[in-house]
């Protein structure tokens, strides 16, 4: 562990299908000692508790309870997943109101414990969130993150792994923007191992068709919607991707993300969280990576920009 001698501990507020779902994720990996579960629901976070220590003999020794804001305070990590979910039908933006109200008391309790670790934020509106968990901390920018894009990124790699029949792993691009419905792709910078996209369509799959990528890009972007109409919730896939910012932040490991984070000139934007690749290491954001985007890709993004601006203006500057 980068924090040497010193026991890691992460706090998850918030134990539902997403809060739960990545508790479980992080003691399959053997990244921190401690877990801290905390929720309104406090029967909740203890049974989550209970149930996750009864795991442990097939696992890695950690220390997992149901505690309290005062836990907070040695804290490496808080990760805020607490809040209203999408209904069928609704957006991410639609949860601004009452999501934001709770985040002022979550990130007020959390300081109040002493709190001068990283959050990691998932609740959506999770740009708008983020922005708020800075904003309500006062912490340094690079020590609040947003899981931004991460989802979304993952979503687009695999269903592009899955229409060119190489390991996902092979797939390299990102989503950017806005967690939501204006967040787009950049497929100027697209890659299947090391040829651009387009480049290894020519030479490899001439079969493909612009149709077939769009309709990739469009499943990306409305996966939420077709898995809420189906189950309810997501929760498994942004589990594992807080769980890699997770192990990021804990073992230093300098990787390139697409987390929410503050800009502050980068791409020509500045004053909000937005998705974007950035490096992560024990420090938080360490830098946003400008890459290049095209002009239609740079146009998409400061839409993406101005409508989160839009919709958080009334929260946090006219009231
Ligand atoms: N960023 C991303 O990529 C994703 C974000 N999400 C978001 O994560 C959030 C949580 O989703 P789910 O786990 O499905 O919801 P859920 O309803 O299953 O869980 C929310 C939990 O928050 C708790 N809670 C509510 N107010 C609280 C407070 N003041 N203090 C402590 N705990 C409180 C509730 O008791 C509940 O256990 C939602 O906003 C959802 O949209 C979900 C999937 C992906
Ligand atoms: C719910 C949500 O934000 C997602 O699955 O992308």
């Amino acid at each position: 562990m980068v924090y040497g001698d010193k026991t890691t501990r992460v706090v998850v507020i918030g134990t539902g299908f997403v809060g739960s779902s990545y508790a479980f994720s992080l003691i399959n990996q053997n990244i921190a000692d401690e877990l801290v579960l905390i929720d309104l629901n406090k029967e909740k976070a203890e049974g989550d508790a209970m149930d996750l220590n009864h795991g442990l003999p097939f696992g890695s020794p950690m220390k997992i309870w149901a505690g309290d804001y005062a836990d907070c305070k040695t804290a490496d990590i808080v990760v805020i997943t607490a809040g209203a979910n999408q209904q069928p039908g609704e957006t991410r933006l639609d949860l601004i109101e009452k999501n934001a109200k709770i985040f002022k008391i979550i990130v007020g309790s959390v300081m109040d414990s002493g709190f001068s670790g990283i959050f990691i934020v998932a609740t959506n509106p999770v740009d708008i969130l983020s922005y708020a968990t800075w904003k309500y901390s006062g912490l340094p920018m690079e020590r609040v993150i947003g899981s931004g894009t991460i989802l979304d990124t993952a979503r687009f790699r695999f269903l592009l792994s899955q229409y060119f029949d190489i390991d996902v792993r092979n797939i390299h691009g990102y989503i950017l923007g806005e967690h939501g419905d204006t967040e787009l792709p950049v497929w100027s910078q697209t890659r299947i191992g090391s040829e651009l996209i387009d480049r290894y369509i020519e030479r490899y799959k001439p079969e493909a068709k612009k149709a077939d990528l769009d309709e990739i890009f469009v499943n990306v972007r409305d996966a939420a919607y077709h898995i809420i109409e189906r189950k309810g919730a997501t929760h498994y896939a942004i589990a594992m991707g807080l769980k890699r910012l997770t192990r990021a932040i804990l073992r230093n490991e300098h990787s390139i993300l697409t987390v929410s984070t503050y800009l502050k000139g980068e791409y020509d934007l500045e004053d909000l969280y937005i998705g974007v690749p950035a490096i992560v290491s024990m420090s938080g954001v360490e830098k946003v990576i400008e890459i290049d985007l095209n002009e239609e890709e740079r146009q998409k993004l400061h839409h993406s920009a101005q409508v989160l601006k839009d919709a958080m203006r009334p929260v946090f500057h006219n009231k």
